[in-house]
Formats: C-alpha cells, sequence, structure tokens
C-alpha cells in the first residue's frame, strides 16, 4: 500500500465539479493528505492538458509523477493504492453490483444533468430533469439491493459510506440546488423514501461537513452556467 510521506499526490480539480468532489470524498474516507490544484477551465493549464490530453478534464490525480484521469477509475485506483477502509465491497458479486449502480448513476443520472445544464430554455431543461427522476426511482431499488442484509438501509455500503455513496455523494450539493433553482425535489421522501433518509444521513456525515460545497454557492453558479447557455456562449 502506498500513501507514506513519500509520496506526491496531487489533484487538479474545480472547486463546482462533482466529480472532483468525489475524489476529495475518497481521500477524506481514506486519511490522504494531498496537494490541490484548482483548474480554470476556460484556461486549462499545460499541466492538465499533458496529463489527460484525451477528454482535457478533471479531476485528474497525479501519484507519483502518474496522471490517472476519469473519476471512478481514480476512485477505484485509490481504493487499491492506499490504506484505510475498502469503498468497494470485499465480496466480488457486491462490487460488480456497486459498480453496476455507480455507472447506473453516471450514465443514467449525471449524462442528463449536463444535458439540462447544456439547455437552452427552461422547457428543455424540464425535459432532462424528467429523465433524471426516472432514473432516481431505479436507484431507490439499488439502494435496497446494496445495503440488504447489512443493519438497515442507511448507505449502499451498508451500515458505513461505500464505493457508491460516494459516488452519489458527490451529487448531493447538486440535488439541494435542484429545489432551489427549479422546484425538482429528486430524492422525495414520498417517491423514494430510501434515499430521502440517504440524503439527510449523507448530509449529517463530517465527511459530507468537510467536503460537499455550498449550495448556495452551487445555486449561483448554476445560474450563471443557465445564462451563459441561453446566450449561446459555448467557451
Ligand atoms: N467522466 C468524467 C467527467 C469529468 C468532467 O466532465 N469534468 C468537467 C468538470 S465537471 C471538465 O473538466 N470539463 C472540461 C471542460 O469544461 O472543458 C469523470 O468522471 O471524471
Amino acid at each position: 500500500m502506498a500513501g507514506g510521506v513519500a509520496d506526491e499526490v496531487k489533484l487538479l480539480g474545480h472547486w463546482g465539479s462533482p466529480f472532483v468532489t468525489r475524489v476529495k470524498l475518497a481521500f477524506h474516507l481514506k486519511g490522504v493528505s494531498y496537494e490541490y490544484a484548482e483548474e480554470d477551465l476556460h484556461n486549462k493549464s499545460e499541466l492538465l492538458l499533458r496529463s489527460n490530453p484525451v477528454h482535457k478534464a478533471v479531476p485528474v490525480l497525479i501519484h507519483n509523477g502518474r496522471p490517472i484521469c476519469e473519476s471512478q477509475v481514480i476512485l477505484q485506483y485509490i481504493d487499491e493504492t492506499f490504506d484505510g477502509n475498502l469503498l468497494l465491497p470485499a465480496d466480488p458479486h457486491e462490487r460488480a453490483v456497486a459498480r453496476f449502480w455507480a455507472a447506473y448513476i453516471d450514465n443514467e443520472m449525471g449524462a442528463p444533468w449536463e444535458k439540462a445544464y447544456r439547455a437552452r430554455t427552461a422547457e428543455e431543461r424540464a425535459e432532462w430533469m424528467k429523465q433524471i427522476v426516472a432514473a432516481v426511482d431505479a436507484l431507490e431499488g439499488g439502494l435496497r439491493e446494496c445495503s440488504k442484509g447489512k443493519g438497515g438501509f442507511f448507505f449502499f455500503g451498508g451500515g458505513g459510506v461505500g464505493y457508491v455513496d460516494v459516488v452519489l455523494g458527490s451529487l448531493v450539493p447538486y440535488v439541494h440546488a435542484a429545489v432551489v433553482l427549479s422546484g425538482d425535489r429528486l430524492f422525495d421522501a414520498g417517491r423514494t423514501p430510501l434515499l430521502a433518509a440517504w440524503l439527510e444521513r449523507f448530509g449529517e456525515l463530517d465527511l459530507a461537513k468537510a467536503v460537499l460545497q455550498d449550495v448556495d454557492k452551487v445555486v449561483e453558479y448554476s445560474r450563471a452556467i443557465y445564462a451563459r447557455n441561453a446566450a449561446g456562449v459555448t467557451s
């Protein structure tokens, strides 16, 4: 296992990015110290362009000079490389199920959410939000499946925070911001009671308090992105 004082651990990020937030959550859970470099996504650093030439996106983890890209790949690398509680379950079938739901969150919630952010009009954005709501309904079953037999439907990891919780946890400020921005209560106590309880429980963690962005700041940031997209600004 790595993570000693001699290790160079650097994270290239952007404060608003949920993909970056999940890496910060994993480092916090593992107790890994790291150097953080904030990127200007409109004027990317040479280091970012060199380290992630394919996507030119954050997060990038640079461990002892070697870059690792894509947030879920980074999470799995952290899990395999650094000491501390494992994020993914030890059982291969449970690991596969956790990976399934983590991919589902990015593909079925994250992707339409990104489209909603790029929408030119409020109507177009509302259509994408409908898709996200449908995905959240399916995710309610995922929480039931992942946490069953582990002493309550607390977290996807069972009694404690695991891989899927970290992936979903990174979206928590955006889930709260959606209520302010559009009135969409994605994790609703009536429709998805397990996820609504999960949202509350996750928010109470010291981990969440230490790492997650301030919701008001996310609302302000989101409004600025909506305004840019409505005005047709592309860069
Ligand atoms: N699939 C990637 C998504 C990363 C991503 O989309 N990052 C955004 C910030 S939220 C980015 O850096 N975009 C580059 C740009 O805006 O040019 C991951 O999981 O890491």
